[in-house]
């Protein structure tokens, strides 16, 4: 490696014997060049990079240490080595000789002396150079890392902070400096909220790694804490003494607050902040303990609210989960703070009743939700009627633990829903028969779908004044290839639950048409064929859609059609169900409310939508004669129904003392065994035929 070197001197001869001694001494390689004077050496050294000066202090143009400052000034990096007459060397003021590399005795050093002590002056040189290069590196490193890092002395006072130190404990790296680390970063525990020693001081103690005890806080100047972790190790120097610590820490605030909230998140339900299943059967094991220790009972209510697939497929998740919260509250509100209302995902809730008296509590309790969600609510800016069906399980004797329990208030909430919903059930143990059956029927009814085992029967209308047939209604039938014909009472309600109605609804749909379109063609001449849509069907946001594609693809006009929708099921939400029924209207689709007299019976709501038909559900029908409350009841609905200008058809009628008195208060049309029984489709072509007239 070549040195270059600038002599500066006005002096031939000890630029020459430097000269000598350098090219000729020196195990190095050297670049000499000289100045005489320093205007000359400052002008080279603002062109040329030089590794070391050696300077006379006498020049033509400059003397003494302003030679010295002057050059340093510009080259402030480059050792300068001043060139002293031994005597001379004296007189420098120590003071002022900061920087200086070293001091070469002109004409008295042997020549091996003056090369040994500029290589000495440039390797001094290198490994500052060397040492800098290193210190910037670790210093970016440090800086850029998001760990803060604390650096102290043996005594633990502070020597070093990097950047996210001084964010982390507030304080400058200057202000810090010196400083005792306790006073900058003093720790508390979080608990206790006392004083914990700092892992600096345990470290220079003990002189090995320490860290922090879980739960370290660091109180920062302002006040304010934050949560740490660290790692603290002692420092050595080459000889391996103890010089120092380093502690390296990071906030974990927020890690801890995403670690609470993780583990709260594993027992409570996201949306509605319930206890979920897991939190749930801890709470009913506890309850049972108390309960076998205090010789007490606890109920667990299981609740699915009706129909509200339906809300969720028509009006979007975002409405369903605003009334699911909207249901938790009213449920929350219904029980004590020793129970616990839980969700266990989609619309199904279970509550925990403790000390319950032989299931008073639960039948109360059950009561006062039914009571309660009865009341419509505000969601965003529907209105909803929401209403649940509960089933009712008793510990000790419906279950000795969790599981069974609430597999059996399941079971009991079943036997709710096909009670017509909107009530509660206590179990019993027949019902789990029901529920296997269930199951049995929802999987051979999926089955039915894809061997064709469906087919339709038809009811005649018929005019009760002139005794006209008007029309039909399509019946769904379930011939089972081994358990024979399957009462739609029996599997219509699994249909609606599990979902199949929407295929089964959609196979009917089609099937009325194509056979309305054939008696059309056939000479068969009714006015229109009525089919049943249940709720899952006309919420889906494709039902008029479907209605209109499939008369397209039956080539039958919409005027043909009468779809007959329950009362419940429009009024789940009055807006919605007054756009679908346009779509169908736009069509020339007529619309009957079927069953009507057992919902809300609200004329002035009914108003809102454009209905053609209300048909009086069969149990008022059925009692006219024997109770006249429910005479006064029918009378009032033709009334009223004759009035708005609906068709009111009596359904059920299935005697001559009810036709005459359903005549007599001018009811249009009836429908039932007294007229004629659902029958085959070729029946009732031959049945048209035959009873041009009936009455
Ligand atoms: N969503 C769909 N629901 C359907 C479909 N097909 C039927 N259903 C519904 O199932 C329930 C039971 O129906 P079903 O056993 O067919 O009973 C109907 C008639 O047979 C019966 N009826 C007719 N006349 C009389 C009578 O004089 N007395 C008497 N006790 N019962 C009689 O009434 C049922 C018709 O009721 P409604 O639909 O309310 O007019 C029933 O709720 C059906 O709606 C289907 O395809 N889809």
């Amino acid at each position: 490696m070549t040195n270059s070197v600038l002599i500066v001197s006005n002096n031939a001869a000890d630029i020459k014997q430097l000269d000598y001694a350098l090219r000729n001494e020196a195990a190095d390689q050297y670049d000499i060049e000289s100045a005489i004077k320093l205007s000359e050496a400052i002008s080279y050294l603002t062109s040329h990079k030089v590794d070391a000066i050696l300077l006379d202090l006498s020049l033509p143009d400059s003397q003494g240490m302003n030679s010295f400052h002057r050059l340093s000034r510009i080259v402030p990096f480059t050792p300068i080595l001043i060139l002293v007459d031994e005597a001379a060397n004296l007189s420098i003021d120590k003071s002022d000789s900061t920087g200086i590399a070293g001091y070469l005795a002109k004409s008295h050093s042997p020549n091996y002396l003056v090369a040994q002590t500029v290589r000495n002056v440039l390797q001094h040189q290198l490994k500052q150079t060397m040492s800098f290069i290193e210190k910037t590196r670790a210093e970016i490193i440090l800086n850029s890392i998001g760990d803060a890092v604390v650096g102290t002395d043996l005594a633990g006072n502070i020597d070093y902070l990097n950047v996210a130190a001084e964010q982390l404990t507030q304080w400058t790296r200057q202000h810090a400096k010196g400083r005792a680390i306790a006073d900058v970063m003093p720790i508390i525990n979080a608990e206790t909220r006392k004083s914990t020693r700092n892992p600096v001081d345990v470290v220079l103690e003990n002189d090995h790694p320490s860290t922090l005890k879980p739960g370290a806080v660091l109180v920062r100047p302002d006040g304010s804490e934050l949560n740490i972790e660290d790692s603290t190790a002692p420092v050595h120097d080459s000889s391996g003494s103890l010089v120092g610590a380093v502690m390296v820490f990071h906030d974990i605030t927020a890690t801890q607050a995403m670690s609470a909230k993780l583990a709260y998140f594993a027992k409570h339900d996201f949306l509605t902040n319930l206890p979920n299943r897991i939190l749930l059967n801890d709470r009913i094991s506890q309850a049972i303990n108390l309960a076998n220790r205090r010789h007490t009972q606890l109920a667990i209510l299981f609740l699915d609210l009706d129909n509200f697939k339906h809300i969720n497929d028509s009006l979007g998740h975002g409405v369903g989960d605003l009334l699911l919260q909207s249901v938790t509250e009213k449920l929350c509100s219904c029980v004590r703070h020793s129970d616990t209302v839980s969700r266990q995902g989609g619309d199904e809730f279970i509550i925990l009743i403790n000390e319950d008296q032989s299931g008073e509590n639960a039948a109360l309790t059950a009561n006062k939700i039914l009571r309660v969600l009865s009341n419509s609510q505000n969601v965003g800016e529907h209105v909803l009627h929401v209403t649940t069906s509960i089933g009712i399980s008793i510990y000790p004797n419906d279950g000795e633990n969790a599981e069974t329990l609430i597999k059996n208030a399941d079971t009991a909430m079943y036997q709710a829903k096909e009670r017509g919903r909107n009530n509660f059930q206590f179990f019993k143990k027949e019902m789990n028969e029901r529920a296997v059956e269930r199951q049995l029927i929802e999987s051979n009814l999926r089955q039915a779908i894809d061997r064709k085992e469906f087919v339709l029967h038809y009811q005649p209308k018929i005019n009760l004044r002139s005794g006209v047939i008007t029309g039909a209604e399509a019946l769904l039938r379930w011939p089972h290839p081994l358990w024979g014909n399957v009462k739609p009472a029996r599997f219509i309600g699994i249909a609606e639950d599990s979902g199949l109605i929407v295929e089964i609804g959609r196979w009917v749909l089609r099937e009325a048409c194509l056979q309305m379109k054939s008696w059309i063609e056939n000479g068969i001449l009714i006015l229109n064929i009525a089919v049943n849509i249940s709720a899952l069907e006309f919420r889906r946001l494709d039902f008029a859609t479907s209605v209109a594609d499939i008369l397209a693809d039956c080539k039958l006009d919409g005027k043909y059609l009468q779809l007959e929708i329950t009362e419940s099921v429009l009024m789940q939400d009055v807006d919605l169900s007054t756009d679908i029924l346009r779509e169908l209207k736009k069509m020339g689709v007529k619309i009957a409310v079927d069953d009507f007299g057992t919902g809300y019976s609200s004329l002035s709501y009914l108003k809102k939508f454009p209905i053609d038909v209300l048909k009086i559900d069969q149990s008022f029908v059925r009692d006219i004669g024997a109770l006249n409350e429910d005479c006064a009841i029918v009378s009032a609905i033709v009334a009223m129904g004759n009035s708005l200008n609906y068709l009111v058809v009596a359904e059920g009628v299935e005697d001559t003392t009810q036709m005459n008195f359903l005549k007599k208060i001018r009811c249009e049309e009836g429908q039932g065994y007294v007229i004629a029984s659902p029958m085959e489709a070729n029946k009732f072509s031959f049945f048209v035929e035959k009873n041009r007239s009936v009455v």
